[in-house]
């Protein structure tokens, strides 16, 4: 899988060595209300948030992995469920992305069976097979 490259300086390291750090974006999708906002937030800032509204567009969140001594850059993107906040925008969430992170909430079946329709707009949006 193909990352970008980024160049960050490690703050703290010695005369400002350059590292070098691959990042990955992840595309987070779903019904509206199942957690995407929750989940991301969990994963890249260690907690729940206490209050939540709807995502409007998109929101980026970031954490970074330190996997086999490689610096990784995890980019999620967390989607608006809700059509009205999603209108034109769409189709820039869908670039150079890594992999899409589909969710659904157990305790609403409808949010699993509703995954085809986000995996068709995937699809629709020519991310191919090759992109988990
Ligand atoms: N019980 C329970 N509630 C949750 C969980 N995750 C999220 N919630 C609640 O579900 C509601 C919606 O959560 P969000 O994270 O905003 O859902 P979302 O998928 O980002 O919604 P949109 O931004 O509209 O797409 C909030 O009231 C959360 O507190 C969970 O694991 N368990």
């Amino acid at each position: 899988m193909e990352s970008s490259l980024e160049f960050s300086s490690s703050l703290g390291s010695v005369s400002s060595l350059l590292t070098r750090c691959r990042t990955f974006k992840v595309l987070v999708i779903g019904d509206s209300g199942v957690g995407k906002t929750c989940l991301t937030h969990r994963l890249c800032a260690g907690d729940f948030p206490s209050r939540v509204e709807a995502t409007i567009g998109v929101d980026f969140r970031e954490r970074l992995l330190d996997i086999n001594g490689e610096r990784i850059k995890l980019q999620l993107w967390d989607t608006a469920g809700q059509e009205r906040f999603r209108k034109s925008m769409v189709h820039h969430y869908y670039r150079n992305v890594h992999a899409v992170l589909f969710v659904y909430d157990v305790t609403r079946p409808n949010s699993f069976s509703g995954l085809t329709a986000w995996i068709e707009e995937c699809r629709q949006n020519s991310l191919g097979q090759d992109i988990p």
